[in-house]
């Protein structure tokens, strides 16, 4: 069988990718996923099988320590996560199948030594007890990184971070926003959160013809919380600093009359997506997308020129681990401050383009206080032509200091941050 026609051999590959080269999972997925001849369900296969093994590396390799009598080499120690991950999670795959397809993987790669060395550990592995063990330390339980951990215990508390890392362990939902309201989707909930957004367990929407035909979006429903804080009337306009791929965009552009939204980015890849997205979803007319650096945006647009402002900024991500399990590996101590300083700057510069008495919101999809609340305290303090608006929802629970902030055990949703400012002088 050539080997871009085996599931698993494809998802070993994408793990050597992200764990050997730090490729990104959803990029490195998508290259050798367009570069197989696989069907549609292997390809399904595949990716369940990489996602699961990212957001249990550290459970998964703690499974077979015992069973290693020195290190394996790392494609080895991949394959061997990768059919432990079946074994123990994936109750629809033999257990057979899985370790017959990890030793033929095995010597494709290296040759029958190989072959065997990976089929003696996966069956001392199932001889023993060990899967009906479980690790104490919550690093090795939910694969999460200590410094991430850390930093959690420490804002949240332990209680709340345990919740916190059980939640983010659990599978994501399928979460669409509805842009026709007279579209009916079956065994869909309505979400508690945002009005417009449906919610189901599972669910592959992006070829529905709902989806291609611009009737529903894609969008998780923390994120459609930010275009209702607009306050739009239809006539404003807007600019969207940090816009790509153009979910809240094509959100905000949907309540827009006569007005127009002006999307920055700063890959032209990227502004791609948003004039894709925007199409799709037939508010072209209103959107004009320029490349750009928000952190300038002074500097091009000139001061006072837009009557609302979305600054939804490049952040550490966190709040998205559910959905996109490898932003655990990525990150380090300094990522952080650096992010605050990087986020303070796009709303320094886009503050000036602010209209007076306009309207600008900040959002992220993190949760920790150096990208949320103290840059929202950094801001005010030295800008005092801003004020605070203090954020409402029927849901008391998600707001915190006025502010919209959703740890992703609360509704299962993404963590989310959002606060609002107007422009008093
Ligand atoms: C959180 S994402 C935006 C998501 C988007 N608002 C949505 O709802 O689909 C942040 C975006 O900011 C872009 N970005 C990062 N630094 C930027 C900068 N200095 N100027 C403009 N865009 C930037 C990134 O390329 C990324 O697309």
């Amino acid at each position: 069988m050539p080997l871009a026609n085996n599931a698993r051999q494809v998802a070993l590959d994408v793990l050597n990718d992200i764990f050997g080269n730090d490729a990104y999972a959803n990029i490195s997925l998508d290259r050798h996923l367009e570069g197989s001849e696989l069907s549609g369900l292997d390809k399904s296969l595949t990716t369940a099988l990489v996602y699961g093994v990212v957001s249990k590396k550290a459970l998964l390799d703690w499974y077979v320590a015992p069973f290693l009598k020195k290190a394996a080499k790392p494609w080895a120690a991949n394959l061997l996560a990768l059919t432990i991950y079946q074994i123990v999670f994936m109750d629809k795959v033999p257990t057979s199948a899985a370790v017959d397809e990890a030793v033929k993987i095995a010597k494709r790669r290296d040759g029958q030594q190989a072959g065997n060395f990976i089929n003696a550990v996966l069956r001392n592995f199932m001889r023993s007890e060990r899967i009906k063990e479980e690790p104490k330390d919550w690093e090795t339980k939910y694969s999460m990184p200590k410094l991430l951990m850390d930093k959690m215990v420490k804002q949240f508390g332990g209680k709340r971070t345990g919740e916190i890392l059980a939640s983010l362990d659990e599978p994501s939902r399928a979460s669409v926003r509805l842009i026709d309201p007279a579209v009916e989707l079956q065994d869909m909930e309505v979400s508690e959160l945002s009005p417009v957004g449906r919610i189901a367990l599972h669910g592959n929407f992006a070829s529905s013809p709902d989806f291609v035909e611009g009737r529903i979006t894609i969008q998780d429903e923390s994120s459609q919380l930010v275009a209702p804080q607009m306050e739009l009337t239809g006539t404003e306009t807007v600019l969207d600093a940090c816009a790509a791929p153009g979910g809240k965009t094509t959100h905000m552009a949907s309540y827009l009359t006569t007005g127009s939204i002006t999307a920055l980015d700063l890959y032209d890849h990227k502004l791609k997506l948003i004039e894709e997205n925007a199409e799709r979803q037939h508010v072209a007319d209103k959107i004009k997308t320029i490349k750009a650096d928000a952190s300038q945006v002074a500097e091009q647009f000139g001061e006072e020129q837009f009557d609302r402002i979305l600054v939804d900024a490049p952040c550490s991500g966190v709040g998205l681990i559910r959905r996109k399990p490898d932003i655990r590996y990525r990150k380090e101590a300094t990522d952080f401050l650096e992010l605050q300083a990087l986020q303070l700057q796009i709303l320094h510069s886009a503050s000036k383009s602010l209209k007076k008495s306009g309207i600008m919101v900040y959002s992220t999809c993190t949760i920790f206080d150096e990208e949320n609340f103290d840059v929202v305290k950094k801001f005010l303090e030295t800008h005092p032509n801003f004020e605070q608006i203090e954020i409402s929802h029927e849901k008391e629970d998600i707001i915190t200091d006025g502010c919209i902030f959703i740890t992703p055990e609360m509704y299962h949703t993404d963590g989310f941050f959002i606060a609002k400012f107007r422009k008093i002088k």
